[in-house]
């Protein structure tokens, strides 16, 4: 079964848009991954952003980066090493909704970022635009009733907003460690992934269960889904596994991503869909934990969070009183 690749060049038709949802909605079925060919992101504006990105990853020294560690909202810098402890990559976290970074979010910012804000912002909401269209896709293919159903669920402004980040696997002059890996297996947590990569290296499992790389094709959007989507679709829908490897990406090359996690508001409660009038699932396993019926879209991303960053910044913030809405999408 090919990797899917949708053009989405009419998506706004009304009489292309029904072909176009079931065709996202069959690759999200089967891979849980898809390429957007035609997307409505222009290329250059991709690569500024990849741009911005190379020169922090590059330039700005480490210990000025080192002062502004990813906090509870998802802001600030993930030096190498620091997720699962292994993974080799270094990764600066932007998110949260709009306005956010240029006020309140600033602070936890590298200064490098203070004057690239504006362009950051911009950047994400376009992206809010396409994984909202997406999200229609969804409901349109899935025959609900209202086609907003799960749109309305993800507004751009709700709980914290969402997450991006960008992500640098740096070039070693020196082998890999047996401990050290690029990124572990993992599926994404919250609803939909955008995942822009400037060269291949992502490996997805494939609907038959081997490893295969993921597509690099130039001016492409990866698109993947998360759990929170794939159990409240009652399964309809997949979150894939994926990684990244040092035989995908070995030690001396150098690889760069930057990912939109979309994620419906944390106080969604994630109830899966019948299927054809029937319970889907009876357990739905995700990332080594069960997801429970009933739990909140924050519940859960509290449940998942604490073996990828530690859920240390979480809980001192709820010491001081202020329950947290924190939604960790990505891993
Ligand atoms: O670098 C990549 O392509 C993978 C990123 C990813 O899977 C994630 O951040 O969740
Ligand atoms: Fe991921």
């Amino acid at each position: 079964m090919a990797f899917p690749v949708i053009d989405i060049a009419a998506i706004n038709e009304p009489e292309a848009q029904l072909a176009i949802a079931k065709e996202i909605t069959d690759a999200a079925r089967t891979w849980g991954f898809l390429l957007l060919k035609n997307h409505p992101i222009p290329s250059e504006d991709v690569a500024s952003m990849f741009k911005l990105g190379h020169a922090f990853f590059m330039e700005v020294p480490e210990d000025e980066k080192a002062p502004y560690p990813i906090n509870d909202r998802y802001v600030g810098y993930n030096a190498p090493l620091s997720d699962r402890k292994k993974d080799d990559k270094a990764s600066i976290w932007l998110s949260g909704k709009p306005g956010f970074l240029a006020a309140e979010g600033r602070k936890a910012l590298p200064p490098y970022w203070h004057d690239k804000i504006d362009a950051v912002e911009d950047f994400k909401h376009a992206c809010y635009g396409l994984f909202s269209k997406l999200l229609v896709c969804f409901a349109l293919a899935m025959g609900l009733e209202d086609r907003n159903y799960f749109a309305k669920a993800h507004a751009e402004d709700a709980g914290n907003g969402n997450q991006f980040r960008m992500l640098c696997y740096p070039s070693r002059g020196n082998g890999p460690l047996k401990t050290t890996t690029r990124m572990s297996p993992h599926s994404d947590s919250g609803s939909v992934t955008l995942l822009f990569q400037n060269c291949a290296g992502l490996e997805v499992e494939s609907p038959t269960g081997e490893w295969v790389p993921a597509p690099h094709i130039e001016d492409h959007i990866l698109v993947n889904l998360g759990d929170a989507l794939a159990f409240w679709s009652g399964g309809q829908l997949k979150a894939t596994k994926h990684r990244v490897t040092f035989n995908s990406v070995p030690h001396d090359i150098e690889r760069m991503s930057m990912a939109y996690f979309g994620a419906a508001a944390p106080d969604t409660v994630l109830e899966p869909l019948k299927v054809d009038g029937k319970k889907a699932f009876d357990k739905y396993e995700a990332n080594g934990l069960t997801i429970p019926p009933g739990i909140t879209v924050g519940q859960y991303s509290k449940m998942i969070m604490a073996g990828i960053y530690g859920a240390g910044i979480h809980e001192k913030r709820e010491e001081l009183g202020k329950a947290s809405s924190v939604v960790q999408v990505g891993a």
